[in-house]
C-alpha cells in the first residue's frame, strides 16, 4: 500500500500490540522513498472512517499443512475481531486475507451481517498472478500482457483455465506454437503444479508468504479506492456457482468503491466446468460444517 500509495492511511490492529508497532516502524521507514502514506500501530477504534479493513489475523500454515487445516482455528479469531471492526468501521469494505480465505469471507459475511458485495475475500488474485507470471515466462513476454483465471478455491481444488488465457489477444497455446515453445502436457502440468502448490514450496523454504499476496491485496484496495471497475478474480458469497447456492469462491468480479460490482462468468471448457463444480461443492460443505 505505502509502495504504491494505494492508501492515504494505513493503520496496523493486532492483538501482539509490540509487533504493530514494530511493523509500522520499519514500514513508515519506507515511505521517504515511497507515498506520503500516514502508518501508525492502533487500537479497533483508530479504524474509524477506514475505506477498507484488511482482515489478516489468525494462524497459517505450517510446512505441509493445507489451508482447509486452519479453518476451526480462524473461525474463533474472526468471531473475536468481526464485531470490533464493525463497531469502530461499520460503512467499511472488509477485505479477507485469513485462509481459508473463501471459507473465511463466508463466516465473515455471515457475522458481520453485510451485503456481500462487501465483504471480498482475496481469493484467487493471487494465483491468478502466478499463473500469469508462469505462462508469460515460458512465453518470454511480459506477465502484464498475458491473462488468464484461477477460479474456484484459493487452494488444492482451484480451477486454472487454459481455454480461455491469451497473450495479447492470441490463444497462448497458438502464441507458444509461434515462439517454438509448446504449452504441451508437460509444459501445462508444471505450471499446474507451480501454482497449485506454490504455497506450500514457499512455506517449505521461509515460512510464510508474504509479498505476494501484499501485491495483490494493493491491487483490490487500489481498485476500490480509485472506482476502477476492474476485473479481478476474487471470492465473495454468490447466490450459485455451477448450481451450489450460497458459497464464496472466485470468478472474476468487477471491482469498485462499492465493493464487488458484478460477476462475469467465463467460457469454461468442460473439464473446467466440472473443476469449478467441485471446487464449490467442496468450499460449500467445509463452509456448512462450521455452521455458515
Ligand atoms: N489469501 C492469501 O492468498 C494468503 C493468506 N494468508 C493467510 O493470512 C493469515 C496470516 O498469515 P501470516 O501473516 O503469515 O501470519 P502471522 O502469524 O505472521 O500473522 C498473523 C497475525 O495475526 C495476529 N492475531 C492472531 N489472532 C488475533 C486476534 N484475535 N486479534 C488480532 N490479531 C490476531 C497474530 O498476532 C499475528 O501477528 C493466515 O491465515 C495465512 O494463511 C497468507 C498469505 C496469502
Ligand atoms: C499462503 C497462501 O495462501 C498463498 O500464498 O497462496
Amino acid at each position: 500500500l505505502v509502495l504504491r500509495g494505494a492508501a492515504s492511511e494505513v493503520v496496523l490492529v493486532d492483538v501482539n500490540e509490540a509487533l504493530a508497532e514494530a511493523q509500522a516502524q520499519d514500514i513508515r521507514h519506507a515511505t521517504p522513498f515511497a507515498y506520503a502514506v500516514t502508518v501508525r500501530a492502533g487500537s479497533y477504534a483508530d479504524l474509524a472512517d477506514a475505506a477498507v479493513v484488511i482482515l489478516a489475523a489468525g494462524a497459517n500454515q505450517k510446512p505441509g499443512e493445507t489451508r482447509l487445516e486452519l479453518l476451526g482455528r480462524n473461525a474463533e479469531v474472526f468471531a473475536a475481531i468481526i464485531p470490533p471492526v464493525l463497531k469502530a468501521a461499520p460503512d467499511a469494505i472488509l477485505l479477507v486475507a485469513t485462509n481459508p480465505v473463501d471459507v473465511m469471507t463466508q463466516i465473515a459475511t455471515g457475522l458481520s451481517g453485510l451485503p456481500p458485495e462487501r465483504v471480498i475475500g482475496s481469493g484467487t488474485i493471487l494465483d491468478t498472478a502466478r499463473f500469469r507470471g508462469l505462462i508469460a515466462n515460458h512465453l518470454g513476454i511480459s506477465a502484464k500482457s498475458t491473462h488468464g483465471y484461477v477460479l474456484g478455491e484459493h487452494g488444492d481444488s482451484e480451477v486454472l483455465c487454459w481455454s480461455s488465457a491469451i497473450a495479447g489477444t492470441v490463444r497462448v497455446e497458438d502464441l507458444a506454437r509461434q515462439v517454438g515453445k509448446p504449452l504441451d502436457d508437460a509444459a501445462k502440468a508444471d505450471i499446474d503444479e507451480k501454482v497449485r502448490r506454490a504455497a506450500y514450496h514457499i512455506i517449505a523454504g521461509k515460512g510464510a508468504t508474504w509479498y505476494g499476496i501484499g501485491g495483490g491485496l494493493m491491487r483490490i484496495c487500489q481498485a476500490i479506492g480509485g472506482d476502477e471497475r476492474a476485473m479481478l478474480t476474487v471470492s465473495v458469497v454468490s447466490d450459485s456457482i455451477e448450481s451450489v447456492p450460497q458459497v464464496a469462491a472466485s470468478l472474476p468480479r468487477i471491482v469498485g468503491r462499492a465493493g464487488v460490482l458484478g460477476t462475469i462468468m467465463p467460457d469454461l471448457d468442460r473439464d473446467e466446468r466440472d473443476g469449478l463444480r467441485r471446487s464449490v461443492e467442496l468450499l460449500k460443505q467445509a463452509a456448512t460444517d462450521v455452521g455458515f
